[in-house]
């Protein structure tokens, strides 16, 4: 949703770190519910109570491979779904219907095929059978055992597991009903990026297609696409649109958030006719990011291609807005005593991957924007503030999407 607040891209002052998170969850609505069928169900968020259609079972069974029997040994073999009458017996396999007049099975074991004076075939005890064997109701699974119509089964708002899929299979559910998911499209720049191998110089791995997707799911998004744009303005416009039969709720791009003559991500998101709602942040690393909605209410998040940069940005407002996209909590932020005392900085706040060592949170080495080996190391991220911080200092921390 467009707000008023939201500022053209050329005049917006940045917001501060925690000015964009809160604008992050505040610009999204969380996504309208739908059906799945129960196959596509598993992880996702029941937005209704499930009630049972059916009794379960919805008709008395037999729970063993055996005889259905009526009256006591020995039993003559009754037609196959005709009532029974005191002294019938008919075969009944594990699940198999009881016929009417039946009042237990007698296990395969626990009977033995004999003749009576006639020469006619009769069921007697035998094998295993303990004495009193069969009691009344002996291995009949009795209908509405585990559930009656309309009895609650799951309730709204659990996070679908697999055994739920069954439950509401055996209760007769052809598809729930579940809460909204963000589809997120990846959409890769940087014509100096390559996916493999060493690059020559001037080249570089590509830190974000083997990893992106994994935290975006870790954050409540389903990647539903990845593709990349070469570093112009119509790669970029092409990448942005929504030509797929059913367009993703978030595009995320990596890359181009700068205003070389080399980035066309801010050029692209104007010309869509698009709103930034946060056009770059008092925050370092990560200070490029953007978000910004088109037209048609699809979301951008630009993140920098510097790694350490884009997941800063990516944690900082990709958390909260894919949380309220698909009605999760709004993140949590912790507190850490810090480590060691943090220098005046003179302007944004702070993003610092920090270890815990004997309980206070240290900050890693190896964290500037293009380096990944502080984040890998860390326990979190605290949030220094623009003015430092003292050894001890309660400080609010990020936990991480993978912790
Ligand atoms: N004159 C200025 N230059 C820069 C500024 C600035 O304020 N003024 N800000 C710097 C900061 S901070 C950042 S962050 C970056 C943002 O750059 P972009 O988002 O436009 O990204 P690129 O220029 O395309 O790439 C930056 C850097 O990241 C590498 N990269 C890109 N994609 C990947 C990837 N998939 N895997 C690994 N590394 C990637 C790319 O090669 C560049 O080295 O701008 C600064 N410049
Ligand atoms: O802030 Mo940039 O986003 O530091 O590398």
């Amino acid at each position: 949703m467009v707000t008023a607040a939201s500022t053209p891209e050329e005049s917006a002052l940045p917001h501060t770190w925690s000015e964009a998170r809160e604008r992050a969850w505040d610009v999204a609505q969380p996504l309208p519910a739908h059906a799945l069928p129960l196959s596509l169900a598993v992880g996702r968020m029941l937005a209704d109570d499930v009630f049972s259609r059916h009794a379960m079972p919805h008709y008395a069974s037999s729970a063993m491979d055996g005889w259905a029997i009526a009256g006591s040994a020995p039993w003559i073999f009754a037609e196959p779904g005709t009532k029974l009458s005191a002294g019938q017996a008919v075969p009944i396999l594990t699940g198999g219907l009881i016929p009417q007049g039946a009042k237990a099975v007698l296990r395969s074991e626990s009977g033995v095929l004999s003749t009576d004076d006639d020469g006619l075939p009769v069921l007697v005890l035998g094998g295993t059978a303990r004495p009193g064997e069969p009691k009344n109701g002996q291995h009949i699974r009795p209908a509405g055992q585990e559930a009656a119509t309309d009895d609650l089964l799951i309730k709204a708002g659990v996070v679908l597991n697999p055994a739920h899929i069954a439950l509401a299979a055996l209760g007769a559910m052809d598809e729930l009903s579940v809460l909204g998911k963000p589809a997120v499209k990846i959409v890769l720049t940087g014509d100096e990026v390559v996916a493999s191998g060493i690059p020559e110089p001037g080249f570089v791995r590509d830190a974000f297609s083997p990893q992106l997707g994994a935290v975006v799911a870790m954050l409540g998004g389903s990647v539903v696409g990845l593709q990349r744009a070469a570093d112009t303005l119509a790669s970029m416009l092409d990448a942005l649109d929504d030509d797929e039969d059913d367009p993703a709720d978030v595009i995320i791009t990596t890359g181009a958030t700068g205003r070389s003559s080399a980035d066309f991500l801010r050029e692209a998101i104007t010309a869509m006719g698009g709103t930034f709602h946060v056009s770059h942040m008092a925050m370092r690393p990560g200070h490029p990011t953007l978000l910004a909605e088109l037209p048609d209410g699809r979301f951008i998040l630009g993140l920098p291609g510097n790694p350490l940069a884009a997941m800063v940005g990516l944690i900082t407002l990709g958390a909260p807005l894919l949380a309220r996209l698909g009605s999760l909590p709004c993140p949590v932020t912790t507190e850490v005593a810090c480590g060691s005392p943090i220098k005046d900085y003179h302007g944004p706040t702070r993003l610092m991957p920090y270890r815990l060592v004997y309980g206070l949170a240290s900050p890693c080495a190896h964290t500037d924007s293009a380096m990944m080996r502080g984040l890998a190391a860390a326990d979190g991220i605290m949030v220094v503030p623009p003015h430092g911080a003292k050894m001890g200092e309660s400080l609010t921390a990020i936990p991480l999407p993978w912790a």
